[in-house]
């Protein structure tokens, strides 16, 4: 492969885990790429420590939608500062591939790559709704890769093998769980402690992951109802808990929506109401239009809703669902990518 492979972006889980997924592909291939994301976010947490990368870099971003005119004014200026340091990096390690997951922790990278004449941009965008970075640059990208776009050349999302090693039909809903991303999500939170009695009357087992902040509040109610449920903030074998669920209720952050497709785990998906252009509900709805899902909105998140889902005929969605995410979605987006490095 001709030049260095940059990887940049992330701030939440969802960006980051497809950041992950092109690193252990290149890593696989013996290309150790460098990763730049931001000290705002979790990109820290994520990269810091990973040997698969020649170098982790962390700027001083933050992000631009969302804040007051000053909040933004100051967001892009720093923006334009680290644009400067990017091209300063690109030059001294030859950076000729530039791979943008997304998130204002990929703005520099990004920009720092049209600008620079050497360098091919390429965009993962995860989510049926476009980010606005990625609104913005996608004109000048190689190729964007998509799952909900048709002139995508892979369409399937990148989701690790373990969710699909551990993939099975299911008949009938013994255990549910309940899943809030990668941050937890409170509605979520309160909608399963609402149900909590009724689910272990029935003899449903419950799985639970609350997210950092909720965690401590929702393991007490659980006390207090004194029930026996596998509650836990953040667990990085989330494909094991999945695949011991017979149903899911969760947050449609794109990553989790297709790891659960992969798994063929039907789903009731909850979408965060305040995501741009409501990105989340139309990643859901993608799916529903399918019939492979359920989409419920969060205001509408009632007991009663149980009542429907456990009559629901699970089986047909679960098989439906093997279909609908291929295999070796990053082997083959990263087949495009060096096949244009060779050109
Ligand atoms: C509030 C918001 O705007 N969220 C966005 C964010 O979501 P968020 O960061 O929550 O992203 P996703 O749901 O897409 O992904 C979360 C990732 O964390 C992993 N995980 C989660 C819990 C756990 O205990 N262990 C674990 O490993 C999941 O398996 C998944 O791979 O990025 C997504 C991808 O751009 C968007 O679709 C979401 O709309």
């Amino acid at each position: 492969m001709k030049g260095t492979v940059v990887i940049t972006g992330g701030g939440t889980g969802g960006h980051l885990k497809v950041a992950k997924a092109f690193v252990d592909e290149f890593h696989k291939r013996g290309i150790s790429p460098i990763f730049i994301g931001s000290t705002t976010g979790q990109d820290e947490q994520w990269f810091k420590n990973e040997r698969k990368v020649k170098k982790a870099f962390f700027l001083d971003t933050k992000g631009v939608v969302d804040k007051n005119l000053i909040g933004k004014s100051k967001a892009i200026f720093q923006i334009v500062k680290e644009v400067n340091h990017c091209l300063n990096i690109f030059d001294k390690t030859e950076v000729k591939t530039v791979i943008s997951v997304g998130g204002f922790s990929a703005a520099p990278a990004t920009f720092a790559s049209i600008l620079s004449f050497a360098c091919k941009l390429y965009i993962h965008e995860q989510n049926s709704k476009m980010g606005k970075l990625n609104e913005i640059t996608s004109r000048f990208a190689t190729e964007i890769f998509s799952s909900y776009l048709d002139d995508s050349k892979i369409k399937d999302y990148p989701v690790s093998s373990e969710f699909f090693d551990n993939a099975r039909v299911r008949h009938e809903i013994e255990t549910i769980i309940f899943l809030g991303g990668s941050q937890g999500a409170r509605a979520i939170n309160d909608f399963a402690l609402s149900v909590a009695l009724k689910l272990d009357e029935l003899g449903i087992k419950i799985i639970h992951q609350t997210g950092k902040a909720d965690f401590q509040r929702v393991k007490s109610k659980y006390d207090e109802l004194n029930l026996d449920v596998d509650v836990f903030d953040f667990t990085d074998d989330i494909s094991k808990k999945m695949s011991l669920a017979d149903f899911a209720i969760s947050r449609s952050g794109a990553s989790t929506l297709w790891e659960l497709a992969a798994n063929s785990l039907p789903t009731l998906f909850v979408p965060y109401p305040y995501a741009a252009k409501d990105h989340q509900y139309y990643n859901a709805k993608f799916l529903k239009d399918k019939k492979l899902c359920f989409v419920c909105r969060e205001r509408n998140l009632k007991p009663e809703v149980i009542d429907k889902i456990l009559k629901a005929d699970i089986k047909s969605m679960s098989k439906g669902l093997i279909d609908s995410i291929g295999y070796n979605a990053i082997e083959s987006i990263v087949d495009v990518i060096i096949e244009n490095n060779q050109k």
